[in-house]
């Protein structure tokens, strides 16, 4: 983030598309997926545990947001986190990204405690996040927001950036063409060039997407993603978790609209009032009793979208 490159997008990606037979945009799009999942190794692991919570407890003076909280994120899962309004979703993500430090318990990811670690450490370890409230860098355009994202994986030093070196130079290509790649995969490669403020509000959850990917996480947390979405946008959105999934990364899920939830996630974790009230399959957490009480007397989906 020192030296953030004045980035330009690649020489018309997007109109060259438009000009490709089916075959070459094929190869192209196998290309794009190539590079946005850089480390294709962790597919062959799936089904370890790559995440683990161990009793963890959050308590915030005389509240409790997470009680005795424990469960498991499997490589190449999609797990959904649920429960209602104020049940504890948010800061368990914020317990496993650093930005609190559990009162009492344990995250362990690929079995080492991320004890005090800071959230960059947390990053550099392999755990990437978005918000619930778009945090983007609204005078960059999309494409400098997804290159800083990059910078957290850069080797080079601040030394190495201010003399220019060929290292320097290589990894700041490097970030760029990845970048493009990521924008093009979520689908937002016509306005790499354009200010993220200028930008409509389902490219900029987008690019906040390819922002966390751009650390090339091994677990990718998002915080609803949904939230202010119509139902089209919601299944686009569908689509793009699975295909991010598809490319070899682990992804929990916050989210309230349960059409999504039940039509992507393996699995589902359910918190309420800070404590795990069920965990399973999709279709068993929609027949759990616990959860359907849980959930009564709860506002409709339809009525709090776009309320966050
Ligand atoms: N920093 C904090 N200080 C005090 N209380 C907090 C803090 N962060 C969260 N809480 C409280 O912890 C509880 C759980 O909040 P949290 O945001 O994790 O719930 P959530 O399940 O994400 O809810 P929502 O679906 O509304 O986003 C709430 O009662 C909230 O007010």
């Amino acid at each position: 983030m020192s030296d953030t490159p004045e980035v330009e997008p690649e020489g018309g990606i997007v109109a060259e598309l438009e000009h490709m037979t089916e075959a070459e945009r094929a190869a192209h799009e196998a290309e794009v997926a190539e590079a946005v999942a850089p480390d294709r190794e962790i597919a062959v692991e799936v089904g370890d545990t790559l995440l683990e919570l161990r009793d963890v407890t959050m308590r915030f003076g005389g509240l409790v947001a997470m009680d005795s909280v424990s469960f498991s994120i499997k490589r190449g899962e999609i797990l959904g986190l649920i429960g209602p309004n104020g049940a504890g979703k948010t800061t368990c993500f914020n317990a496993m990204t650093g930005v609190y430090r559990p009162t009492s318990g344990q995250v362990l990811l690929e079995d080492r405690p991320l004890g005090r670690a800071k959230r960059h450490q947390i990053t550099h370890r392999g755990i990437a996040r978005t918000f619930q409230n778009i945090r983007l860098f609204g005078e960059m355009t999309a494409l400098e927001n997804v290159v800083v994202g990059a910078d957290a994986r850069h080797q080079t030093s601040v030394v190495g950036a201010l003399l220019r070196l060929p290292r320097h130079h290589r990894e700041e290509r490097e970030a760029i063409d990845r970048a493009m790649a990521l924008l093009e995969f979520m689908g937002i490669a016509d306005r790499a060039a354009d200010k993220a403020k200028n930008l409509p509000y389902g490219y900029q959850r987008r690019l906040e997407i390819a922002r966390a990917l751009a650390t090339e996480p091994k677990l990718l947390c998002l915080d609803e993603p949904a939230a202010g979405f119509n139902p089209a946008e919601k299944d686009e959105l569908m689509g793009l978790i699975r295909k991010i999934r598809d490319d070899g990364y682990t992804v929990l899920l916050i989210e309230h609209d349960m059409r999504l939830v039940m039509g992507v996630t393996d699995r589902i974790v359910v918190l309420e009032f800070g404590k795990k009230i069920a965990e399973g399959l999709p279709a068993e957490i929609r027949d759990n009793p616990a959860v359907i009480a849980a959930y009564l007397g709860v506002p409709d989906e339809e009525d709090t979208d776009g309320a966050a």
